[in-house]
């Protein structure tokens, strides 16, 4: 099984390129929606969470505007609640990974948004970085409802830069360019890296994925 860590900074396209991916059979695995699930009742982090952060816990869930609120901009809140959460995501990914593997699955995209802070890069057989005009990323952003630019800010100053992440890929999608563009992209990279002569960038991971 080949594995791509797909990943870039709010905003830039993660999600929808990851569903093109889908759509050509790749499995996904997105790290978001494994938070969301360790959040919901009966999550794994639900209790370990609520015990760091008192007052977090709401009907048996994380309720993540009162986490937000807890966290605020203190660095050691985030790392506090990293510390519990990253570990619990990494878990159930090793599972699902699994899981795809003994169906025969052929290539497997990781939708990770601290893919590079979290050191997921190394096992991996090729990183895809998703980007955009550092205008074109404020505009989609700031349309969400409830963002605002000081939230953006924030988000911003926890991850690495948009031009590290590109510095460090091994394909790069530019999302600015519309979803045909992008669409073309992402039917080269799987052509690519399907292509049984195709030898991962990242020796590293070689052993970790096949
Ligand atoms: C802080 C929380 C409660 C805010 O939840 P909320 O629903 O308001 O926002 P959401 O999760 O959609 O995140 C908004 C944006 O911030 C990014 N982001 C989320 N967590 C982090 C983080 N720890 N560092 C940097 N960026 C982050 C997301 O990728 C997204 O682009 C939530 O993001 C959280 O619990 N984060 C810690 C878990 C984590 O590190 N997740 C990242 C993927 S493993
Ligand atoms: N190739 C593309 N062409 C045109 N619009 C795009 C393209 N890719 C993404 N977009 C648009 O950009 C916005 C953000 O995309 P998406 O939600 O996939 O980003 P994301 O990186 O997953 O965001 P987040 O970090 O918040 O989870 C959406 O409105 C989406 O429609």
């Amino acid at each position: 099984m080949i594995l791509l860590g797909l990943t870039g900074s709010i905003g830039m396209g993660k999600s929808t390129t990851t569903a093109m991916f889908a759509e050509l059979g790749a499995v996904v695995w997105n790290a978001d929606d494994a938070v969301h699930s360790l959040y919901a009742p009966g999550g794994a982090a639900v209790e370990p969470v609520g015990e760091a952060f008192p007052g977090v816990v709401v009907n048996g869930a994380v309720d993540r505007t009162r986490l937000a609120e807890a966290l605020g901009r203190d660095e050691t809140a985030f790392r506090r609640l990293e510390t519990i959460v990253h570990p619990l995501v990494a878990q159930g990914r090793a599972e699902d990974l699994e899981a795809a593997r003994a169906a025969g699955t052929g290539l497997a995209v990781l939708d990770i948004p601290l893919l590079f802070e979290t050191g997921g890069d190394k096992a991996v057989d090729a990183v895809v970085v998703v980007t955009a005009d550092p205008a074109i990323q404020a505009e989609r952003v700031l349309a969400r409802p409830g963002m605002t630019r000081e939230r953006f800010d924030a988000i911003l100053a926890r991850q690495i830069p948009d031009a590290e992440k590109r510095a460090r890929a091994d394909f790069v999608i530019d999302t600015g360019r519309g979803l045909h563009a992008a669409r073309a992209d992402v039917e080269a990279i799987v052509a690519t890296v399907l292509d049984p002569s195709w030898i991962s960038p990242r020796q590293g991971a070689a052993g970790l994925s096949h």
